[in-house]
């Protein structure tokens, strides 16, 4: 997979070259490349916003300079990326995201600032068959999309083959069944006076499996009724409708 980040904060991004992201770009799994926007501004101040028309606070990312940037980091591979924006008016960025992209074969991350970058760049990409993802990571505000793209592509790359050194650990980890996962113990069998819960030292992994699931499905009630009922009819056996 390609990942290419367009944005005026390069730095920001220096983390997706640090541990497990790092090695998979060192085993070649991931070729990712970062951008700095104002390298396609002209101006002696390398001017990358201006004021809202209709006014308002703040002031909005130019439709120039972003253009000429995308098209620019495109023409640099032949794969046609997903281009993703965050933006806080976006669509939830989920674990079905993250696993929807893992397929793709080049993710482009347009990172705004400010108010956020002119709608006619994601029209115009639109209307030249690119497709554009505008997807929020949450909602909260933040003050660009560069710690959006930190989240995003850690989601994504974790889920390439070869990246986690366990891949039944993506396959069990929150949300992967639409249940949240439950708690997790090790060694010492007793710390400060809490012990662990005893079927997990039994051995009997049909019981272990069960008491898993009930703790999975007791969280996720307690803390995301929504997930739950979100589930579809077969996702829940018979033992899962006793609990
Ligand atoms: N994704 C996402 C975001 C953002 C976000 C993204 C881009 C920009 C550009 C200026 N301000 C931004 C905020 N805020 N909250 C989220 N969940």
């Amino acid at each position: 997979m390609r990942i290419d980040v367009i944005t005026i904060f390069p730095g920001y991004l220096a983390p997706l070259r640090e541990a497990l992201l790092g090695r998979a770009i060192a085993a070649g799994l991931v070729d990712l490349d970062v951008h700095d926007l104002r390298d396609w501004t002209h101006d002696v101040h390398q001017a990358v916003d201006d004021a809202p028309y209709g006014g308002g606070p703040g002031m909005v990312m130019r439709p120039q300079v972003w253009g000429e940037a995308l098209d620019a980091v495109l023409a640099r591979d032949a794969r046609t990326p997903r281009i993703v924006v965050p933006t806080p008016a976006g669509r939830p960025f989920t674990q079905a995201t993250a696993q929807e992209w893992a397929g793709a074969e080049r993710l482009l991350f347009a990172c705004g600032r400010y108010e956020g970058i002119d709608q006619r760049v994601v029209d115009d990409a639109r209307g030249r068959g690119l497709p554009v993802d505008e997807v929020s990571i949450g909602d909260y505000v933040l003050v660009g999309g560069e710690a959006a793209v930190l989240v995003m592509v850690e989601a994504v790359v974790r889920l390439l083959p070869g990246v986690l050194g366990n891949p039944a650990s993506a396959e069990q980890d929150s949300f992967s069944d639409g249940l949240l996962e439950g708690p997790a113990y090790t060694r010492p069998e007793t710390w400060r006076g809490l012990a662990v819960p005893e079927v997990l030292r039994s051995g009997n992994h049909a019981a272990i499996a069960r008491w898993r699931r009930d703790r999975a499905l007791e969280r996720t009630a307690q803390r995301r009724p929504d997930l739950l009922a979100a589930l579809p009819e077969r996702a829940l056996d018979k033992a899962d409708r006793a609990f």
